[in-house]
């Protein structure tokens, strides 16, 4: 049986022993979403940095450059944290480095300790479940949450992928209960649940980016497993 443990928070993080498993790190709303997107739609690779310094000296190597601050566009950068902007045409082959409030801290987090680091969006969900069933390793799924919150839309990513592997499964927290029940209750109706009692989606409404919500919140749009290699998130080839 594969043990799951789902944290809730980057914050409690170091409850966890990641050493030896798989971490599927997620932030639907949208770091992780836009990793996802864009490189299903073409583009070659993703560094994620924490500060926004770090991604203005991977521009001047020619890296592109997306991200935010406030969940608006960094002035320098080349785009934000949209995923129709990571899935543009002009960025198919190229490299991307990003930084955003919450996902990319998770993610730098997590490649510490973890024996592997996965991305994962509801956009994924599928193929981040099947290729877990073939691992057969323990999993920690990390929810990027906001700003040190549990996040629903988050939340709803760790049930979505529990309710997948719950035949393989041994939950091994009463976080990944809750994710699971979480989902369970949402009944397929996964993108209502976010736009109707999402804080993100009152943000993003904010931003005039709705459209970002209800695409961020389509389960298996596409099926492609993205994996941390070194510094870089790239597709994992069979
Ligand atoms: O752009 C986003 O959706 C958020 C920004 S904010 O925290 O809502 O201001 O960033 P992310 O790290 O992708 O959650």
């Amino acid at each position: 049986m594969i043990k799951i443990e789902t944290c809730l928070t980057p914050e409690i993080l170091s409850l966890h022993q990641l050493e030896g498993k798989i971490a599927v790190v997620t932030d639907v709303l949208r770091a992780t979403s836009c990793m996802v997107a864009g490189l299903n739609a073409g583009v070659n690779s993703v560094i994620p940095v924490i500060k926004v310094e770090e991604a203005l000296e991977y521009q001047k190597k020619g890296f592109i450059t997306a991200g935010e601050r406030g969940g608006v566009k960094v002035e320098e950068f080349t785009i934000g944290n949209s995923p129709f902007e990571h899935m543009q045409e002009e960025y198919h082959g190229k490299d991307i480095c990003m930084t955003t409030t919450n996902g990319t801290v998770a993610i730098t987090e997590a490649k510490k300790t973890a024996k592997e680091v996965i991305i994962g969006a509801l956009l994924n969900v599928g193929t981040v479940a099947e290729y877990l069933k073939e691992q057969n390793q323990d999993i920690v799924i990390i929810c990027a949450g906001w700003k040190g919150n549990p996040s629903l839309e988050d939340t709803l990513f760790a049930g979505a992928l529990i309710h997948r592997l719950q035949d393989q499964a041994e939950l091994t927290d009463d976080a990944s209960f809750m994710a699971l029940a979480q989902y369970q209750q949402a009944n397929g109706k996964v993108a209502d649940v976010i736009q109707n009692y999402a804080s993100h989606a009152k943000r993003l409404s904010g931003l005039k980016a709705k459209s970002d919500l209800s695409f961020c919140a389509q389960e298996d749009y596409c099926s492609i497993l993205p994996i941390l290699n070194g510094e870089a998130i790239t597709i994992k080839k069979n």
